[in-house]
């Protein structure tokens, strides 16, 4: 029998509770993640990147409900208990988010917080054990002198060597996969690529999975295997970064990465995509798309159109067809 897939997510639906009436924030959203693959979830703020991945984590406000499922290595993780839900999340699935600075304890030395972390899901553990553990995840995240560094107190860390402790704290316990919502967003251009570096590092090596929420086509571009394009709550276009990078066939998609600086652009020459994002009360009909789309025509304001395969990827545009390939530079770096 082959292995099940990593992170399977099928048909997730979230309904949440907004001014006494219920909002459908995400809808019909398919995602995949295979070992030592990385899924680039992209979309505008709102899109419901960030809403997906908490459904993963049984981390929803309660009031929020969810349909569709959602299975770690073959386990369905939607229904589950939250006494359940708290021996996967920290262990089998580690989380980094943007800001390192709100993820750790200003007031804890940095050892203590990873001992603390280690024996959360290893009680059993002894500190001198966990403390050893400490040290040789630090060396991993490739943090200088780790014996010293870690009787100290995140203030005495450069903001990148921060990032660095946290994801040291995300794999403390083995995970089989890893979700990063815009890990590198807070740090500045090097920093950052040493990030994306690292975190490329660690999936080769420990055959981890990545779900990489970003704003940021540039982190995916160079990172990501594929990639799920969100707009307004539904997938708009996923597929391989590479085929989608270079033949975009959603004109959102397209939009996106007209937007996205490259090495020859200055910032004053991108174009962003005119008007703003819905919100999943005022999300319009049809392609939720239209009001802000170029190639909008009648159907797209009154039908929602379904997926059609372009290759190995995927476009929800009742105009997909009609693009001519547009290629774009941006994968060429890789
Ligand atoms: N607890 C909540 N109650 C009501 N609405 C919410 C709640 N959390 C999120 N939303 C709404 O759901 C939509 C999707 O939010 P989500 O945080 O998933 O977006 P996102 O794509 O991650 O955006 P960002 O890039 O800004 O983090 C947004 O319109 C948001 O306002």
């Amino acid at each position: 029998m082959t292995d099940p897939m990593l992170l399977d997510v099928r048909g997730l639906r979230i309904v949440l509770r907004q001014r006494d009436r219920d909002v459908v924030a995400v809808s019909n959203v398919d995602l995949e993640v295979g070992r030592g693959e990385i899924l680039g979830l992209v979309g505008e703020s709102g899109s419901g990147k960030s809403l997906s991945m908490l459904a993963a984590l049984g981390l929803l406000p309660r009031s929020a409900k969810v349909d569709g499922s959602v299975r770690l290595a073959g386990q369905e993780l939607i229904g589950l208990r939250e006494r359940d839900m708290r021996r996967i999340r920290g262990k089998r699935i580690g989380m980094i988010f943007q800001d390192p600075m709100t993820a750790l304890d200003p007031v804890m030395t940095v050892g203590a917080q990873i001992v603390e972390t280690i024996r959360l899901h290893e009680p059993d553990l002894s500190r001198r054990a966990a403390r050893r553990r400490a040290v040789d995840l630090l060396g991993q995240v490739a943090i200088a002198s780790p014996e010293q560094r870690l009787d100290q107190y995140p203030h005495e860390f450069s903001g990148g060597m921060r990032q660095r402790v946290v994801i040291a704290m995300a794999i403390a316990n083995d995970p089989e996969l890893l979700i990063a919502d815009e890990p590198t967003t807070a740090l500045d251009v090097t920093i950052q690529a040493q990030i994306v570096e690292l975190l490329d590092r660690l999936r080769h090596e420990r055959r981890l999975g990545l779900v990489l929420i970003t704003h940021d086509l540039g982190l995916v571009a160079g990172l990501a295997d594929r990639v799920t394009i969100l707009y307004s709550g539904r997938i708009v276009e996923r597929g391989p970064v590479l085929d989608v990078f270079a033949e975009p066939r959603h004109p959102y998609t397209r939009g996106l990465l007209k937007a996205m600086p490259s090495s020859d652009e200055t910032l004053d020459r991108l174009v962003a995509i005119e008007g703003t994002p819905p919100s999943p009360a005022g999300r319009p009909s049809g392609c939720a798309f239209h009001p802000r789309c170029p190639m909008a025509i009648d159907p797209c304001v009154s039908d929602e159109p379904s997926f059609r395969w372009f290759g190995a990827g995927m476009a929800a545009c009742h105009r997909a067809h009609e693009l001519e390939p547009h290629r774009q530079e941006v994968v060429h770096a890789r």
